[in-house]
């Protein structure tokens, strides 16, 4: 085995996928980006969730929003929902794992705020519970998702933005979600502080 091709394979394959979904995305992105922007300047806040990587996701959006991404400016409300240890243990342990991001969407959510729901499959039931929370709240969703979108596509309201990564392959998935949360940072940035 060729482990050099091996890893060449991976390069060529992720940019094989994020030039497929360019075209696709960007306007959804953009899109994304405004209505983030505009919650935010209603005093809303974006609360983000996900398991495993995009659990890594939720908590690196989180991270540059409140800190900050590549310019300086005052932080921006959001915050994971994938990141409390003691939280999430106490719902997945006295509840059920399924209910880690709603029972905190409906204690924190306000209708001016947005949900950022990550979900390769577009299947995890904890994701699609707490899209449930969201739309009972009255928040908007903006999707992560990969393969066919999974339930994810098929629970959102027409108003959420869907932003799917039709790869079948997770890591694949989690390239192109990563590209598109510094997408979406870059374009909150470029509409608060101007683009240079
Ligand atoms: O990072 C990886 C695989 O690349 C894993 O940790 C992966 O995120 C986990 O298996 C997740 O539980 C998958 O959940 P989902 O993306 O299907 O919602
Ligand atoms: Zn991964």
């Amino acid at each position: 085995m060729d482990l050099i091709e091996r890893v060449s394979g991976h390069f060529l394959e992720s940019i094989a996928i994020k030039q497929q979904v360019m075209d696709e995305l960007s306007p959804a992105v953009a899109l994304a980006a405004e209505r983030m922007v505009s919650s935010l300047m209603n005093e809303g806040k974006i609360l983000a969730c996900g398991n495993g990587g995009s659990a890594a996701d939720a908590q690196h959006f989180a991270a540059e929003m409140i800190g900050r991404f590549e310019k300086e400016r005052p932080g921006l409300a959001a915050m994971s929902l994938a990141t409390d240890s003691s939280i999430l243990s106490a719902i997945g342990n006295d509840y059920d794992f399924d209910m880690i991001f709603s029972k905190q969407v409906r204690a924190l959510g306000h209708h001016n705020d947005l949900l950022l729901a990550i979900s390769t499959s577009g299947n995890s039931a904890n994701v699609i519970e707490a899209i449930y929370a969201a739309h009972e709240r009255g928040m908007g969703v903006i999707a992560l998702t990969g393969k066919d979108g999974g339930q994810i596509a098929e629970i959102l309201s027409p108003e959420d933005i869907h932003l799917n990564v039709p790869s079948l392959r997770t890591a694949r998935i989690q390239e192109v979600h990563i590209l598109l949360i510094h997408a979406l940072c870059d374009a909150i940035d470029c509409m608060l502080l101007g683009g240079e």
